[in-house]
């Protein structure tokens, strides 16, 4: 009989055998099945612990961790493209033109850069990780759009040093434009993790990998207006004391302005942060207030609007993007070579820190007020007690500095630009095919 036959077919047709050593044999198997059966359901719940556990969740789940996942990247067609777009095709005013590696490009303020850098023949390549922290499909319109005018963008993250390095080999860049990052100032509350990975410890990847690269590209970078947190003199100046970061947004942002210098101090890279005053215009951030609050008021839904204590007024030093833009090729044409390389230093290099606002602070009521006359539909205003979450009550640029020193010149008011931004808010959503997200 063979041994096939003698299993049962079902449980119930057992047949027990009479030799008393089969019979312990059989008593000894049985709890041996019982033992492995009863492991198995201890492993299994273990794995289903392990698994549900927060702390072990898989990376989509975790927002600070999102950019960890891998993108495609090398190849020779991939260098090509790499090598095409950052390639310089024309003379500028400042000499021979320059390459530049944008990363962030996909975001409101690299597209609006890349595509500047690109119309006056400079060389751009972008570089963006698509993160889900606001509406993916926004990046990759801008994306097509940049598309369109000869930038590559590729895909993926700051921290991957792999890639950062790979870039810097294949094209010899002379600048970095650097306006990756996790912005937003509420946000921090909610996904603090996020703001150290990108803001601190991307910011710390690129830098390591600029420092050792030969030559060593000059970098510009996207710091913030709110440094000056819980400052009261007015209007901030880039000599005033940013000490009281009123929100984690600031404080990596401060303490990228630290790192900047300890690199530029031991590698001789050459430096320029850029602090930018709530900038708004077409193709923005659909996180920010001006952003939503059009959205809500044409969808008629109520809208916050923050009051300081005492009905204090709230108000910010909003900034329109061309203004930004010239104030970011500003400060690439100014920026000095870094003395610098394959890591070490060779002498002082540059290190800047500028405001780029607007002058003239305006209160979020008068903001609105604009919007409601420019979409002609009256807003549902319910003002609320500015909420503990790291927002400041005002803002306010003193940009002499960048005046002098970049030929930064603000010409375009809050009514204006936001028209500007009406008529594309209009057009990008139009017939509510798309919902604003
Ligand atoms: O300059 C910067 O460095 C930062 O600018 C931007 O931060 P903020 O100036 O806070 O802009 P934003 O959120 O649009 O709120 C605007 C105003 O509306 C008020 N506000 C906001 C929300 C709301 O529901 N109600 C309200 O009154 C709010 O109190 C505030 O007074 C960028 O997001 C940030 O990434 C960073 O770049």
């Amino acid at each position: 009989m063979s041994h096939l036959d003698t299993t049962p077919s079902t449980p119930g047709k057992f047949k027990l055998e009479k030799s008393p050593y089969v019979h312990n044999r059989l008593r000894w198997h049985s709890s041996l099945a019982k033992l492995t059966c009863w492991s198995f359901m201890f492993l299994g719940f273990i794995l289903i612990f392990f698994f549900r556990s927060p702390s072990s969740s898989p990376l989509p789940q975790d927002p600070s961790r999102r950019s960890l996942r891998t993108y495609n990247w090398g190849g020779p067609v991939w260098e090509k493209r790499v090598r095409s777009s950052a390639r310089i095709r024309s003379r500028n005013g400042n000499g021979n033109g320059i390459s530049v590696l944008v990363t962030g490009a996909a975001g409101f303020v690299g597209t609006h850069v890349s595509a500047a850098l690109k119309r006056r023949g400079d060389g751009v390549l972008g570089l963006d990780n698509f993160n889900d922290y606001y509406d993916p499909s926004l990046k990759r319109a801008r994306q097509a759009l940049l598309e369109r005018s000869g930038v590559f963008i590729v895909e993926g993250d700051i921290n991957d040093s792999a890639l950062l390095r790979k870039l810097l080999e294949v094209v010899a860049f002379t600048h970095v434009m650097h306006l990756a990052a996790q912005a937003g100032v509420r946000y921090a509350m909610e996904n603090p993790a996020s703001y150290v990975h990108s803001n601190i410890a991307g910011f710390v990847s690129l830098l390591e990998i600029c420092k050792s690269a030969n030559p060593q590209p000059a970098i510009v970078w996207a710091s913030s207006s709110s440094v000056y947190g819980l400052n009261t003199k007015v209007p901030f100046s880039e000599r005033d004391t940013t000490d009281q970061p009123a929100s984690l947004y600031a404080a990596t942002k401060k303490a990228g302005e630290e790192i900047a210098h300890t690199y530029n101090h031991i590698y001789g890279l050459s430096l320029t942060g850029l602090r930018f005053f709530t900038v708004y215009g077409p193709w923005g951030r659909p996180d920010m207030a001006y952003f939503f609050f059009t959205r809500d008021i044409l969808k008629g839904k109520s809208i916050s609007i923050f009051e300081a204590a005492n009905h204090g007024t709230v108000a910010r030093d909003f900034t329109y993007i061309d203004d930004i833009v010239k104030g970011c090729l500003g400060a690439l044409d100014t920026a000095e070579k870094s003395t610098g390389s394959g890591g070490k230093k060779k002498g002082p290099a540059q290190l800047r820190v500028y405001n780029l606002g607007n002058m003239s602070p305006v209160p979020v009521s008068d903001l609105v007020s604009i919007l409601e006359r420019l979409l002609k539909v009256n807003a549902k205003r319910s003002i609320m007690k500015l909420p503990r979450n790291g927002d400041i009550q005002f803002t306010h640029a003193n940009i002499s500095l960048a005046q002098r020193e970049l030929g930064y010149k603000p010409e375009t008011d809050l009514q204006t630009g936001l028209k500007k931004f009406v008529r594309w808010y209009l057009s990008y959503y139009s017939g509510g095919k798309k919902a604003a997200g």
